[in-house]
C-alpha cells in the first residue's frame, strides 16, 4: 500500500468519526447504536436501535404503544405524539382502516406497509384476524399482487439470488442480517398460484406463506427467509413491463438452471447448517419441482408444498369428508382433473393410506385414483409419453379424451381439481357427479378464485346442496334451499402449526 494510500485511508476514517461525532439526536451513551458483532465479509452490523431509529426498526417499534417508560429508556420523547395507544386498539384501528379499502389489492399493500413499519403488530393483526386476512397476505390476493409486483413495490422483502449471483451466492447469504434462520420458503416463479410463470415476481409468495409460519405456526419472523431464485422469465408481458423487478432475459433451463440452484443449496448448508432449516420449495414447475425434491432430499431437509404439503391437508379434507359421506378410503373412487404437481402428490398420499389401512399393496391401491390431464385420461396406452410422475397413474383402460366422459366410465365419488383451469367443473360436469353420489365430494384446489375448477355456489347449486365441497381460495358460505352452507378451505397453512414442532421431534431424536 503506498503512502499516498494509508494518508487516504486514515483520512476517510477521520472523516467517518466526525459524522459519527456529529451525529445528531440523542448521544448514544450506553454504545447501544454500534456493532457488537463484526463480520468477517460484508460490511453490515448488529445494533440496537433506539431513537429515531428504533420507531423505523420494524422488528422492535411498537408505534404509539411505547409506554411512558419506554420513551424515557428508548429516547423516543418528542418523536411521537404524547398518546399512548395500546397495541389492541392499534389492531382495532389498523382493521378499521383496512376495512375500508374496496380494492383487495389496496389491503395488501397496507399489510405489506405495516408488517415493514411495525412486525409485532403485523403479526397481532394476522393472529387475531387470521381468517379475514389470510385471504390478503395468501391465495386469492397475494396471486394478484405477484403479478403487480413491480408496480406496488416499496422496500424489498426476502433474499434475491439470480443467474448474476453465479459463483458468488453464499455472498448474497452473507448479506441477509439474520444468522437464525430455521425456515426457508424458496421460489424460482415459473408456476405462481395457477397463474403461471412469473418470473421474480414471485417474491410475495414465500413472504406470504412465511409470514403465516409465523402467524400460525409460531416460527419467529426472524428465523424465517423468504428466497426468490431469478433465472429469467418466459412472460413476454413481464419482460415488456416497464416495472418488472426482475431479470430482463428467458428463463435459464438445464446445466445453467442446476448449476444455480446448486450453488444455491450448497451455499444454504454451509451458511445456515442442515439441522435447523426446512426448505420448503414452493411454485416451481413441475418439470423441475419433482426432480428438484429427489435430488436435494437425500442432502438437504427438504420438502415441496405443492406436492407434499397440498396432498397431507388433502388427505385430511378427505378423512373429514368420510364422517359426512361414509365409507372408508379404499371404499372410493378417484377423480382428478390435473395430473401435475398437486394432483398426483395428492394422489400418492391417497393410495398410501389406503395402503396402510388395507394392508394392499400400493400398486392395487393406485387403482382407485384417476388422473386426467391437458391430453385426457391417464391410461396405459399413453405410457411411453408421458412425465415420470404421472406412470403410476397409467391405468388400463379405454382413453378418454373430455373430463364429462372420464366421470361417465370412471363413476368417480370423489372429483378433485388440480388442473389451474377455471370454472373447467361446468355444470355438465357436477351433475354428472351428482347424477350418481348422494354426497359427491368436490374440491376445487385451484387458485387463485378466478382459476377454481367452479366457485362453492356452483357446486352447491348444480348438486341440490348435496355437495361436500372444498377450494384451494375461500369462498363465502352459501345459502341454498335455506340452508346455510360453508365451504371448507384446502389450504397449505394448515399443517404449519404441526410441522415446525416435528421437525424440532425429528432433530432431538430422528428414529421417531
Ligand atoms: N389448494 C392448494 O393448497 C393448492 C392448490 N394448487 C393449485 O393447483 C393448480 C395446479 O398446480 P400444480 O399441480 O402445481 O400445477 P402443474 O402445472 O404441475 O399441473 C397442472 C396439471 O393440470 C393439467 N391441465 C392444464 N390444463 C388442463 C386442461 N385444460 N384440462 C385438463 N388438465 C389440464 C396439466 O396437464 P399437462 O400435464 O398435460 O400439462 C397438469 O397435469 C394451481 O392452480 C395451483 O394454484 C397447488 C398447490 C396447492
Ligand atoms: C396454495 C399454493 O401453494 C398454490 O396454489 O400453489
Ligand atoms: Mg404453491
Amino acid at each position: 500500500e503506498s503512502a499516498a494510500e494509508t494518508a487516504e485511508a486514515e483520512k476517510e476514517v477521520a472523516a467517518e468519526k466526525e459524522v459519527a461525532a456529529a451525529g445528531g439526536g440523542v448521544e448514544d451513551k450506553y454504545g447501544e447504536d454500534r456493532a457488537t458483532e463484526e463480520l468477517p465479509v460484508t460490511p453490515w452490523a448488529f445494533s440496537v436501535a433506539s431513537g429515531y431509529t428504533l420507531l423505523r426498526d420494524p422488528h422492535h417499534n411498537k408505534g404509539l404503544a411505547f409506554t411512558e417508560r419506554e420513551r424515557d429508556a428508548h429516547y423516543l420523547r418528542g418523536l411521537l405524539p404524547p398518546g399512548v395507544v395500546s397495541q389492541d386498539l392499534q389492531v382495532k384501528k389498523i382493521m378499521h382502516n383496512l376495512r375500508q379499502y374496496k380494492v383487495p389489492l389496496q389491503r395488501y399493500v397496507a399489510m405489506m406497509d405495516l408488517q415493514e413499519r411495525n412486525e409485532r403488530l403485523f403479526y397481532k393483526l394476522l393472529i387475531d384476524n387470521v381468517e379475514e386476512l389470510l385471504p390478503v397476505v395468501y391465495t386469492p390476493t397475494v396471486g394478484e399482487a405477484c403479478q403487480k409486483y413491480g408496480s406496488i413495490f416499496r422496500r424489498p422483502q426476502g433474499l434475491y439470488v439470480s443467474l448474476r449471483d453465479k459463483g458468488k451466492v453464499i455472498d448474497v447469504l452473507r448479506n441477509w442480517p439474520e444468522r437464525n434462520i430455521q425456515v426457508i420458503v424458496v421460489t424460482d416463479g415459473e408456476r405462481i398460484l395457477g397463474l403461471g410463470d412469473l418470473g421474480c415476481q414471485g417474491m410475495g409468495i414465500p413472504v406470504g406463506k412465511l409470514s403465516l409460519y409465523t402467524a400460525l405456526g409460531g416460527v419467529r419472523p426472524s428465523a424465517c427467509l423468504p428466497i426468490t431464485i431469478d433465472v429469467g422469465t418466459n412472460n413476454e408481458q413481464l419482460l415488456n413491463d416497464e416495472f418488472y423487478i426482475g431479470l430482463r432475459q428467458r428463463r435459464a433451463t438445464g446445466e445453467e438452471y442446476h448449476e444455480l440452484m446448486e450453488e444455491f443449496m450448497d451455499a444454504v448448508k454451509q451458511i445456515y447448517g442442515e439441522k435447523v432449516l426446512i426448505q420448503q420449495f414452493e411454485d416451481f414447475a413441475n418439470h423441475n419441482a419433482f426432480d428438484l425434491l429427489a435430488k436435494y432430499s437425500k442432502s438437504h431437509l427438504v420438502f415441496n408444498d405443492d406436492i407434499q404439503g397440498t396432498a397431507s391437508v388433502v388427505l385430511a379434507g378427505l378423512l373429514s369428508s368420510l364422517k359426512v359421506v361414509g365409507g372408508t378410503l379404499a371404499e372410493h373412487t378417484y377423480l382428478f382433473l390435473g395430473a401435475g404437481e398437486a394432483g398426483t402428490g395428492i394422489a400418492e398420499l391417497i393410495a398410501l393410506e389406503i395402503s396402510k389401512q388395507t394392508n394392499a399393496p400400493i400398486e392395487e391401491c393406485r387403482k382407485k385414483v384417476f388422473l386426467v390431464d391437458s391430453k385426457g385420461l391417464i391410461v396405459s396406452s399413453r405410457k411411453n409419453s408421458l412425465q415420470p410422475f404421472k406412470t403410476s397413474w397409467a391405468h388400463e383402460r379405454e382413453p378418454v379424451t373430455t373430463l364429462l366422459d372420464a366421470i361417465k366410465s370412471i363413476r368417480p365419488t370423489v372429483l378433485i381439481g388440480t388442473s389451474g383451469v377455471g370454472r373447467a367443473f361446468t355444470k355438465e360436469v357436477i351433475e354428472a357427479m351428482a347424477s350418481f353420489n348422494e354426497r359427491p365430494v368436490i374440491f376445487s384446489l385451484s387458485n387463485p378464485t378466478s382459476h377454481s375448477e367452479c366457485t362453492a355456489e356452483e357446486a352447491y347449486k348444480w348438486t341440490q346442496g348435496r355437495a361436500v365441497f372444498a377450494s384451494g381460495s375461500p369462498f363465502d358460505p352459501v345459502e341454498y334451499d335455506g340452508k346455510i352452507r360453508v365451504p371448507g378451505q384446502g389450504k397449505q397453512c394448515l399443517y404449519f402449526p404441526w410441522i415446525w414442532p416435528w421437525c424440532c421431534d425429528f432433530w432431538s431424536n430422528p428414529r421417531t
